[in-house]
């Protein structure tokens, strides 16, 4: 059993009073931001340009600075930047005008990993990578709570990379919950599988055919994006509250038997073989080449993607019933 962190066990003193640069604020960038702003550390957001997120970030009360002026005197670099763009930015604006042995901090091990980024070998380098959604990573601190996230340490020039990186997850929320460690390898590898396996691909793919399904049998759209994509909500949260076996006991017999054999036929070997496929092609790389291609060639494959799912009879129905469930959902 891998070792979790908790509270208790993470101290923020060991980043107190350091300068600590946020690079990006997006997803993940404004959420940081806020929480360690939040958590009573000095926290300057970095970004390339004055578009929407220097924006946003004033508006929440910070003075972004450009990255390359941003660096000059910062002891602890969060790459918060999209993971096909950091290489660039590196090279552009960090490399050269960062102070020397300043830590670099990533949320996710992909540039480290692939050897994207080569950092210098004076710099502590390590990861706090979150477990959930960079807007649940803000919404739960608020609460008191936070996403949990895995921990690891890929350079430890201090002797103290791994306490600093407790004081960083504690500055998230993320040590509410707890914190695993983990190497920089396990975390891209897992995380890359989850999110095209299961958490973004997988569950798309099988709500989209699912709701295909029955509408092209005639049954009414409404019905089917109930049944197909709406009620998910409901049956993850049993999980995520009582586990497998919890969510099991909470529905029918009638749904546990049925659930349980025509489940199995659905997701079968074959479906297990091409996981395993999905697999081996992020650890030997080829997924992270593909995507890099991907990106450089201007993403079309994501951009008509996205397009087709926003024109698609599932967000069209979604948008409808999402305006009047969401009215009537507790809050
Ligand atoms: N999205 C998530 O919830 C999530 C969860 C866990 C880990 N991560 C990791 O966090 C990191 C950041 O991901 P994200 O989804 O928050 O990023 P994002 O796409 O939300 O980042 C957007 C930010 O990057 C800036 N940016 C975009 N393109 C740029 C360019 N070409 N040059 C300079 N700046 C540019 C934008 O101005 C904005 O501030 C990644 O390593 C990702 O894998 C993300
Ligand atoms: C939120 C996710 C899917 O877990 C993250 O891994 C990401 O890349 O956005
Ligand atoms: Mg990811
Ligand atoms: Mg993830």
């Amino acid at each position: 059993m891998g070792k979790i962190y908790n509270d208790e066990e993470s101290s923020l003193d060991f980043v107190k009073g350091k300068k600590i640069v946020v690079l990006g604020y997006g997803n993940q960038g404004r959420a940081w931001a806020l929480n360690l702003r939040d958590s009573g550390l000095n926290v300057i957001v970095g970004l390339e340009r004055k578009g929407n997120s220097w924006i946003l970030a004033e508006k929440d009360g910070f003075e972004p600075k450009y990255i390359n002026d941003a660096v000059k005197d910062a002891d602890i670099l969060i790459f918060l930047l999209p993971d096909m763009v950091q290489r660039e930015v590196w090279e552009k604006s960090i490399m050269k005008n960062m102070k020397e042995g300043a830590d670099m901090v990533f949320a996710h091990g992909f540039n480290i990993h692939y050897k994207l980024i080569l950092p210098p070998k004076t710099s502590d380098v390590y990861m706090i990578a979150p477990k959930g959604p960079g807007n649940k990573v803000r919404e739960y601190f608020e609460k008191g709570g936070g996403v949990p996230a895995l921990i690891a340490v890929h350079q430890d020039i201090s002797g103290n990379a791994l306490n600093k990186a407790l004081a960083i997850a504690k500055g998230i929320g993320a040590t509410r919950p707890g914190v695993i460690e983990t190497t920089f390898k396990e975390e891209t590898e897992t995380d890359l599988f989850g999110e095209q396996v299961i958490l973004v691909g997988g569950i798309s793919e099988l709500m989209k055919n699912s709701f295909a399904t029955l509408v092209s049998k005639g049954y009414q759209p409404e019905v089917a994006y109930f049944e197909t994509i709406n009620e998910m909500k409901m049956i993850v949260d049993l999980i995520y509250e009582k586990g497998l076996s919890g969510m099991l006991r909470a529905v029918s017999d009638t749904a546990k038997y049925g659930g349980i054999t025509v489940g199995k036929d659905i997701i079968d070997e074959e479906v297990r073989k091409r996981m395993e496929k999905a697999l081996t092609r992020i650890q030997n790389g080829e997924f992270a080449n593909e995507w890099i291609e991907e990106y450089q060639r201007g993403m079309k494959t994501v951009k008509s993607n996205l397009n087709e799912v926003d024109n698609s009879l599932e967000e069209k129905i979604g948008k409808r019933l999402r305006d009047l469930i969401l009215k009537g959902s507790p809050k």
